[in-house]
């Protein structure tokens, strides 16, 4: 019998990446586990049934044939379903704050110590994830690692801009029975806005549970107008085990993504026509060891919500010779070596031009098999931190993908906030082949780098 709506198999790609392809359980148990154990809020047609040969709207016969063990069908799924909630709430706000930044000019962005840039947004998404992790699991069970504080909004001469912080929370949290997340009674206040912020103080460390949060990555990118992303991470032991990726800008068409620093003037020239002509914007999700990516649609503002939202599986490129290959790296060189990894394009036959672009984004560009490497090679001394990587890493090893530093080593998220013992730098590639390719470039131009 065949899938009979379009719903049912939105549902179903929704669904799909809680089950890894592992081992096998009865698919008749189906509707009947989702429903004891996983999502409470989706409603689940009991008598779906799956053809091996049929295929209605995207779903296909390889979709249907889902294999599972119902222990992992368990684990992190409800984990899962929030994180993607709160990315997609988060997305949603940033949406609004950019567009009243380029737009109206009325939000300010201020400088850190180091001289990086930091905005309403940065605060308000670390308010509100941290929100909505802490009413999903209670205060007690949340412990996160997040890239902002409370220093500067707790000045006495931050008043408007903490004021500003509270209103953009709040709004974005009156949005949450959207997706069926129950929202505060009254609106938050400023100290609850502050309390939540400080809540993300978490060190991190080789035991226990912890999020990873980057509010909004790459926010030179969101004040310039272009791309930025809002990255959550679940670390379980020291491994990333969750990953989510707001990618609020990334272009549908896949050409629009090396439109270097124009997005701000695309965006007021589709705007004043419509906003909606440019099809942007999705959240990327991956459990570890599900052998899936998946990615949603940004819901649009324009529309009514609909919630569960639907997904795709994503993966990443076939192209394993380099000479085919595009690469991407930072747009600011002060952040990455582009004279290096120029020298170890040219040295590897890459004929395309990088793909220059701000935030995780570039992690996300692998995945969808847009971009085939990525590598950034900070200044000596420059410490990578775990929420600029970790989301990318699991969503990109899901996608089919390999994430090393140039030694070839896993990533170590399990020493606090910094990616402690990197060597050298960080290489995402589409597959083993390109990626031990690349690896070796590396080792043979950097004797003669002046990194
Ligand atoms: N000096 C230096 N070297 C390397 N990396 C740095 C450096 N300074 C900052 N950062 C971190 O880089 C994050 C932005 O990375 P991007 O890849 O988006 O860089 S770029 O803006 O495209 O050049 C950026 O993340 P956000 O602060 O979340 O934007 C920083 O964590
Ligand atoms: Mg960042
Ligand atoms: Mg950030
Ligand atoms: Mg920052």
């Amino acid at each position: 019998m065949p899938i009979s709506s379009p719903n049912s198999a939105a549902r179903i790609h929704l669904l799909r990446p809680l089950f890894p392809a592992t081992t096998r359980t009865n698919l008749r148990f189906f509707p009947s586990i989702l429903r004891r154990n996983l999502l409470p809020n989706f409603s689940i047609n009991p008598s779906l049934r799956f053809s091996s040969t049929q295929t209605v709207s995207s779903a296909t016969a390889q979709d249907c044939s889902v294999e599972f063990e119902s222990m992992d069908l368990e684990k992190y799924s409800r984990e899962l379903e929030v994180a993607v909630k709160a990315v997609h709430m988060a997305c949603l706000l940033c949406r609004r704050v950019q567009e009243n930044l380029i737009f109206k000019s009325n939000v300010h962005v201020q400088s850190k110590d180091d001289d990086s840039p930091v905005t309403v947004a940065d605060w308000s998404v670390q308010a509100t994830v941290s929100w909505v992790l802490s009413e999903a699991f209670g205060i007690e069970n949340v412990s996160i690692v997040a890239e902002e504080d409370v220093e500067t909004l707790s000045k006495t001469n931050s008043v408007g801009l903490l004021n500003a912080v509270t209103k953009t929370v709040n709004e974005s949290l009156a949005e949450a029975p959207s997706f069926g997340i129950r929202p505060p009674v009254t609106p938050l206040s400023t100290s609850e806005v502050l309390g939540a912020i400080s809540r993300c103080n978490s060190t991190g460390g080789p035991t226990g549970r912890f999020w990873v949060l980057d509010p909004v990555d790459g926010t030179l990118g969101f004040v310039r107008g272009d791309q930025y992303a809002v990255a959550l991470a679940l670390i379980e032991d020291g491994e990333p085990v969750l990953g989510v990726l707001g990618c609020p800008n990334y272009p549908m068409n896949k050409e629009w993504l090396s439109y270097q620093n124009g997005y701000k003037r695309i965006l007021s020239r589709l705007t004043s026509v419509s906003s909606a002509s440019w099809d942007k914007g999705c959240v990327m999700y991956a459990r570890k060891g599900s052998g899936g990516a998946w990615m949603q649609p940004l819901l649009q503002k324009e529309k009514k919500f609909v919630w569960p939202n639907s997904a795709r599986q994503i993966k990443v490129s076939t192209i394993d010779n380099p000479a085919l290959a595009t690469f991407c790296e930072p747009v600011e060189k002060a952040n990455s070596s582009h004279s290096f990894t120029a020298g170890l394009a040219h040295s590897v036959g890459l004929r395309n031009q990088p793909l220059r672009l701000y935030s995780m984004v570039k992690y996300a560009a692998i995945a969808r098999g847009d971009a085939e490497i990525f590598m950034k090679f900070a200044r000596a001394g420059y410490k990578e931190k775990i929420w600029d990587h970790a989301a990318g890493v699991v969503i990109i090893q899901e996608a089919g993908g390999v994430v090393t530093d140039a030694g070839g080593h896993p990533l170590c998220f399990s020493r606090g906030m910094y990616l402690e013992g990197l060597d050298r730098g960080i290489i995402a590639s589409s597959g083993a082949t390109l990626h031990e390719k690349i690896i070796r470039a590396v080792d043979a131009s950097w004797n003669s780098s002046s990194l």
